[in-house]
This record gives C-alpha cells, sequence and structure tokens, in this order.
C-alpha cells in the first residue's frame, strides 16, 4: 500500500461556529490513536489546537510520544476520564476556554479503555454545552488485529457504539478478508457509519475535523438513564478484567537481558505495553511499543 499523496490539511475548516468544537479520539489499547493526534498536530497548519490526553498508567508516556509543535498546548491527566462526568476533565476544559490566546479546537483523546460516553455526557450534560460543540467521536480500529472476540470487551463496544466514525487503521499490516471483516462487524454495530481506512492515521483532516457527525441527539433514552444511575457506568475497568503494571529505573537496561524478556517470559496475556527505554550499550533513547503480536523498538533523537 502507498502512503497517501494528498495534502492532509488541504481545506481546512473555517472555523469558528458555535461554541469551541470538540473531537473525541477513542479506540481500544493500541490501535493508533496517539498516532492519529500526531497526524492532526503535523498537518493543522494555522489552527490551534489544544489537546487532552488521558493514560490510566502511573506514567504519562503519551506525553513524550506527541509531537510537540511550538505553541500547542498539552494538558495531561492521570487515571481514566471516563468513569464518570469529571470534574478535572471539566477544570481541563475551562482552562484551555479561559486561555488569553484564543484556541480553535480541542482534541481529547481517550484511554484505550474508555467508555466515550461519560466523556460525551461531560460535554452535553454540563454547562460546557453551551461553551462548546461536540463535533465528532472518532472511534480507532485496528484493523490488523481484528478480531470480533475483544469487542467482548464493555468499553471496546461501547466506542463503537457512541462513536459517530470510524478510522480503520493499520492496513499496511491487514489482509483485504481483515479489513472486509472489520467493517462487515462494525457496520453490524451501527449501519451508515463513515468509515475511513488509514495507515498510520493518515487521513484528510476535512474528512475529520469540523465534520458535524456528532449524534449525541440519539441517545437521549441513554442520557436519561446516566442521569439516573451514573454508578453504572462506574466499572467497566474492573468487568474488563484489564490492569496495568508501571515500571520505572534509575540504571539502564542490558538489551540481550531485554530481549530474552520479550522472547520468553513476557506473558502471552500482555495486551499492550509502551515505554520510554535506555539501554547502556547505546546513548539514545528507545520507543518501545507493543500491541497484541508485534513490537517495535526504535532508537529516538
Ligand atoms: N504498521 C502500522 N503501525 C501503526 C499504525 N498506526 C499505529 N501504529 C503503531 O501501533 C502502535 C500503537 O500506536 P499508538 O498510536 O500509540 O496507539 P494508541 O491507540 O494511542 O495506544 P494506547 O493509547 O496505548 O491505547 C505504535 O507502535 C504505532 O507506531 C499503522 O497504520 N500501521
Amino acid at each position: 500500500m502507498t502512503r497517501l499523496d494528498f495534502n492532509l490539511s488541504d481545506a481546512l475548516p473555517s472555523l469558528p461556529k458555535c461554541g469551541m468544537p470538540v473531537t473525541i479520539i477513542t479506540g481500544f489499547l493500541g490501535s493508533g490513536k496517539t498516532t492519529l493526534l500526531n497526524q492532526i498536530l503535523q498537518n493543522k497548519d494555522n489552527l490551534k489546537i489544544a489537546v487532552l490526553v488521558n493514560e490510566f498508567g502511573d506514567i504519562n508516556i503519551d506525553e513524550q510520544l506527541l509531537i510537540s509543535v511550538e505553541s500547542d498546548m498539552i494538558e495531561l491527566g492521570n487515571g481514566c476520564i471516563c468513569c464518570t462526568i469529571n470534574d478535572g476533565l471539566v477544570n481541563a476544559v475551562y482552562r484551555v476556554l479561559e486561555r488569553e490566546e484564543k484556541v480553535d479546537y480541542l482534541v481529547i483523546e481517550t484511554t484505550g479503555l474508555a467508555d466515550p460516553f461519560p466523556i460525551i455526557m461531560t460535554f452535553v450534560g454540563t454547562e460546557l454545552k453551551v461553551l462548546t460543540r461536540l463535533d465528532a467521536i472518532i472511534t480507532v480500529v485496528d484493523a490488523a488485529a481484528f478480531d470480533a472476540k475483544h469487542f467482548d470487551s464493555d468499553a471496546a463496544l461501547r466506542q463503537i457504539r457512541y462513536g459517530d466514525m470510524v478510522i480503520l487503521n493499520k492496513i499496511d499490516l491487514a489482509t483485504k478478508d481483515k479489513i472486509n471483516e472489520s467493517k462487515v462487524f462494525i457496520e453490524k454495530i451501527k449501519s451508515e457509519f463513515r468509515i475511513l481506512e488509514s495507515e498510520y492515521g493518515q487521513v484528510p483532516l476535512p474528512l475529520i475535523l469540523d465534520v458535524g457527525l456528532n449524534q449525541t441527539d440519539n441517545y437521549k433514552a441513554e442520557i436519561r438513564e446516566f442521569r439516573r444511575n451514573k454508578s453504572a457506568f462506574n466499572n467497566h475497568l474492573e468487568t474488563d478484567g484489564f490492569n496495568f503494571v508501571s515500571f520505572q529505573s534509575d540504571r539502564p537496561f542490558e538489551i540481550k537481558k531485554f530481549e530474552h524478556f520479550l522472547s520468553q517470559q513476557l506473558p502471552s496475556n500482555i495486551f499492550r505495553a509502551k515505554g520510554i527505554l535506555w539501554f547502556q550499550e547505546s546513548p539514545s533513547r528507545h520507543i518501545f511499543q507493543l500491541s497484541g503480536p508485534r513490537y517495535d523498538l526504535q532508537a529516538d533523537d
């Protein structure tokens, strides 16, 4: 598959309409959310975009993996913002709105295990409703790792159900059959979905920003239920059976030992791992990414 040859920022949206537009990027662990966010930041031209990134681990790895564009703002929060209407998220959005230098657009990246619905509710169920305009919820799906079983996870299923469009990512790694299988599955959950295929999150920005696709009005019953019983939205991490561990050290790794650990000792139920690593054999830092069966270790300057 060749790289896309159009300009990703061609005809960026002419902003603003009413309220600061907000796009939420959701999608399962390792599907390519940060990669998509980096594409947006690299191709945003003069659009001033604020970014909120949320991870549930103790260490903000994504902060270091996001390209840093001068004057872009990156607000980070640990812990899952998705469990309820979250004061931390509301306050972070207010900080963005109150900045002296006006922000044109807000993009939020959720954790891979986030249920997007409470995040949506944060925008449509609080006073933020009049100050912001929820533009679209983009769900990133890893086409290569697609397995209907992953959607036994409530969070993964809800990411599709409450998404407004899907970016079927990693098509460079996926067979045609796999791509078709994913599309059929997604369309069964939600028909008439906009599905864009991508490699490394490369999609033209006008197809994903300021598209006015949000369909929150369709969820009136769910919104009523959410208001009545917020605690029902609080336990998805436990019910999904995922857990995380974090590790930091002030001493470098040895390459051979690390390779041995990856090939011989890493438990097979590790779904996702990422980190910034130092090896005693090299002065560079290395970015380590493991997503499903694949891992990648790259020197970074
Ligand atoms: N081959 C290939 N690799 C990709 C593509 N998109 C992302 N990746 C790689 O997949 C890994 C995970 O990508 P991320 O963007 O960090 O995924 P994420 O959804 O932000 O991950 P979490 O936030 O940890 O859930 C990284 O090693 C990326 O370089 C793609 O289209 N093709």
